[in-house]
């Protein structure tokens, strides 16, 4: 059955995050009340070339909110990647009437779904990724609730790194992002911290400092270390042969993936999931729904492809000011 605006699709593709949930749950209430016909697609891409998706009615959303993970699944397809997948996953939205697909995930499925948009199907992004690596937006869904987890688990490290006079290297999540570590960093008050977008592999003056830490007084000591800059039993082997200090490696992992979404993620998830529908409704086309400067907006997919983002300077600077000794 459709209705006269039409019918959208919504899925997750990429790594989960929490809030997606919130997200689907709002794009289904919403796009409903706007007079559409909301299709959930399972196991992101992939999902729309094995034609896996269903019409949603808002009692299907009902006590998904307050759970981490995505109810309709999520993949990283590989078929998708190549053109002919795009081509096939096109053809595939027209013969179903998806005029429009909602894509819940991070920069890959992002990059897919732009690529897709160029076959004529309209998409609308809203960011969803632990990795905060999205340049357009200051929020995406799912970093409040991973970088709160992490946070925990280093304070808990903290205890006891400090009843052993340990050093604690922690491995956190972030391939190519050092957002979580950075966060944990000045959240969780870390003595280093090592980013894939900073760290120079000077492990000499690593080793230094750490070494120079215990020598000021510091029973204990934490160093945060990306997945991206990674290997962190060699380097806790290295510590403790160069420093003396007895040192363990945790490696967090997907842990940092799961949980209920924090309130943050609970709410700009759904106002995310809602706006997404809006624009729809609005008639814009082939927009990513972001959050900056304390407002929700939308912008080109082609215009936030050309925008880049780093690891700001400044935070970087007290992050390590606060961590360091003399
Ligand atoms: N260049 C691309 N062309 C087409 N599809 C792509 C491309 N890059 C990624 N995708 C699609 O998006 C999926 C998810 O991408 P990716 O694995 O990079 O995760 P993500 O969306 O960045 O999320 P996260 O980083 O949070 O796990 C890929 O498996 C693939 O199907
Ligand atoms: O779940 P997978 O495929 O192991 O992916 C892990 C990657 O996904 C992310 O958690 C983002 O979703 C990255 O931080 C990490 O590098
Ligand atoms: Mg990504």
């Amino acid at each position: 059955m459709s209705t006269k605006k039409g019918k959208i699709g919504v899925l997750t593709s990429g790594g989960d995050a929490p809030g997606m949930n919130a997200a689907i749950r709002a794009v289904v209430r919403t796009g409903i009340t706007r007079g559409y016909d909301v299709y959930g697609i399972r196991r992101g891409y992939n999902g729309i070339l094995h034609r896996e998706m269903d019409l949603l009615t808002f009692k299907d959303v009902s006590e998904k909110l307050q759970h981490g993970g995505t109810f309709l699944f999520t993949a990283r397809s590989a078929e998708f990647r190549e053109i002919e997948g795009k081509k096939k996953a096109a053809e595939i939205c027209k013969e179903m009437g998806i005029e429009t697909l909602i894509v819940i995930g991070g920069d890959g499925s992002f990059t897919g779904a732009k690529n897709l948009s160029k076959f004529g199907v309209n998409i609308i992004g809203i960011p969803g990724t632990i990795d905060l690596d999205i340049a357009y937006t200051d929020y995406t869904i799912g970093f409040d609730t991973a970088v709160n987890t992490a946070m925990e688990a280093i304070d808990r490290l903290r205890e006891t790194s400090n009843s052993h006079e340990r050093c604690s290297v922690v491995e956190v999540m972030g391939r190519s992002a050092g957002y979580i570590a950075l966060w944990c960093g000045i959240a969780n008050g870390a003595e280093e911290i090592l980013l894939p977008e900073k760290f120079d592999n000077n492990y000499d003056a690593l080793l230094e400092q750490i070494h120079k830490n215990r020598e000021l007084g510091m029973t204990h000591q934490i160093v945060v270390n990306a997945e991206g800059v990674g290997h962190s039993d060699e380097l806790a082997k290295k510590i403790e042969d160069a420093t003396g200090i007895e040192t363990r490696a945790t490696i967090l992992g997907h842990l940092q993936r799961g949980g209920s979404p924090t309130a943050r993620d609970r709410f700009y998830a759904s106002m995310m999931g809602a706006y997404a529908v809006d624009v729809i409704d609005q008639g814009r086309k082939n927009r990513l729904i972001g959050y900056k400067n304390g407002k929700l907006y939308d912008v080109d997919v082609d215009e936030a492809f050309a925008m880049t983002k780093s690891i700001d300077e400044y935070e970087y600077e007290i992050a390590r000011v606060l961590g360091t000794r003399e």
